[in-house]
């Protein structure tokens, strides 16, 4: 929500898009309408890319010996995987440091451990066992309130106020305060 209200024209897109779809008289965006709602899914992925909530994965000792980028690495050893690095790592994205959604439209980068560039639930047998719920709850709950609400900043803050920088530890928040006004 913070990246979107610093971005004007990517919450003007993704509400245009939920409105269109849902309609005005329903009341509520549900699971199958967000089937349906490429640029929301986009917003989510790359809210995931940038602010992953969990910035390291959960440890690994490696089994064997292995050479890794002409390191040598022991068998034993604890391996910390930086998916936050990897994320905006310039090599694989262009821009690595902007919220930008329009990047996943025209791929199939996903977050479900298939694509080493993108890895927000890890990956592997140690792989997040909830991601399901993780999606559709962050799904569910953005797409209503991007339905429901028009976002403002409080009086007197501008988007350039806006700091997206996050707290470090196991994981990552950041405090943002935004105004809701009630959709008519
Ligand atoms: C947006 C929501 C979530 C995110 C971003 C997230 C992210 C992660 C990440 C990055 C890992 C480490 C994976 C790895 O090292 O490969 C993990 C592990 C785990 N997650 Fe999630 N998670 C989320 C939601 C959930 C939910 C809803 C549940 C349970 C209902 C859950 C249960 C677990 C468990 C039990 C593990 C440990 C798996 C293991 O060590 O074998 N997570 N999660």
């Amino acid at each position: 929500m913070t990246a979107l209200i610093k971005i004007p024209k990517a919450m003007k897109e993704v509400q245009t898009e939920i409105r269109k779809l849902v309609g005005s008289k329903k009341g509520t965006v549900n699971e199958d309408d967000i089937q349906n709602l490429p640029y929301l899914k986009a917003v989510v992925k790359e809210t995931f890319r940038l602010y992953p909530p969990v910035p390291l994965l959960v440890p690994r000792e490696t089994m064997h010996k292995s050479i890794l980028e002409g390191y040598e690495i022991q068998p034993k050893t604890i391996i910390h995987v930086n998916s936050w690095a990897i994320a905006r790592d310039p090599e694989y994205w262009e821009n690595p440091e902007e919220f930008i959604p329009e990047r996943f439209l025209n791929n199939n980068i996903d977050f479900k451990g298939q694509d080493f560039e993108l890895l927000p639930f890890g990956a592997g047998r140690r792989g997040c066992p909830g991601i399901a719920l993780g999606v559709a709850t962050v799904e569910l709950v953005l797409s209503n309130l991007l339905y429901a609400f028009d976002w403002e900043l409080p009086c007197g803050m501008n988007i350039q106020d806006i700091d997206t920088d996050v707290l470090p530890g196991l994981t990552i928040y950041l405090y943002r305060i935004g105004e809701a006004k009630p959709l008519h």
